[in-house]
């Protein structure tokens, strides 16, 4: 017999059993690698993930570079947001790696905050950081960033690197073309963030690559209290 199917004279195929199948940890391993195993593994990650973040409530995605060092001001920028988001009624979602997201999570957490940390496994492996409270450690990157977009409300992006633009423009696609209803996506950092934008606008806008829409989904601006009132705004209006 194999599980529900019965199996008689010429058709019995081997004479062991599932379960002694199952439990034999002898034979090959190389399954492990397969994609059918990894599809399993990537599925699980997706349920991880829902199950652990499904009861958060409203939450806000920060980003930044992982770079940031704590006496720089990004650092102190990436705090205050933090903070002023959980004053706000908001969860904060960053990373959970060093820097800018370190930052926001400890932020978060002396505020008395929910500080959630969406980890990613990289080569060279730096864990959660210490300020987050609620973690989930993820091996693929797009499972990862589901979880973002899926349970933030709006994503603030400090100064960042390649790992931080990835995000930003993943969001920006993802609202262009209406696979998610749109929601804010505050820059935090003018001195920052001003040459992309005046390269976004010169150069991609002019020769026609976006549309004034694509770019107005940005706002750019140095003040917190504007970047977090835009996060209240939108919550008050999805209500
Ligand atoms: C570079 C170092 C550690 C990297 N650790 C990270 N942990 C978690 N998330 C990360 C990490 N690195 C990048 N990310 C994601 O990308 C964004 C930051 O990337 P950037 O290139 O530094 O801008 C960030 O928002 C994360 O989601 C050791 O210093």
């Amino acid at each position: 017999m194999r599980g529900p199917v019965v199996e008689r004279r010429g058709q019995v195929r081997d004479g062991s059993t599932t379960d002694e199948r199952l439990l034999d940890s002898r034979g090959p391993t190389d399954w492990l690698h397969s994609d059918t195993w990894r599809v399993m593994r990537i599925q699980a990650e997706f349920v991880e993930g829902f199950g652990a973040l499904a009861e958060l409530g409203p939450a806000i995605a920060v980003f930044g570079s992982a770079r940031t060092q704590p006496d720089h001001p990004h650092y102190a920028m990436g705090e205050d947001v933090g903070r002023r988001l959980v004053e706000a009624g908001f969860a904060v979602i960053t990373g959970g790696g060093p820097g800018a997201m370190e930052a926001a999570n400890k932020g978060a957490c002396e505020a008395g905050g929910v500080s959630v940390g969406l980890g990613i496994e990289l080569p060279f492996e730096s864990g959660l950081n210490q300020w987050v409270d609620k973690g989930i450690n993820f091996r693929y990157f797009f499972a990862r960033k589901t979880m973002f977009v899926k349970y933030s409300q709006g994503f603030v992006v400090l100064p960042g690197g390649l790992g931080t633009f990835d995000e930003l423009f993943e969001a920006l696609t993802l609202v262009q073309t209406r696979k998610v209803t749109s929601f804010p996506i505050v820059l935090l950092g003018t001195a920052y963030w001003g040459g992309l934008m005046d390269w976004l606008r010169g150069t991609v806008l002019a020769e026609g690559k976006v549309s004034p829409a694509d770019l107005d989904m940005m706002v750019v601006t140095d003040d917190v209290d504007e970047a977090v009132a835009m996060m209240v705004a939108a919550r008050e209006a999805s209500s």
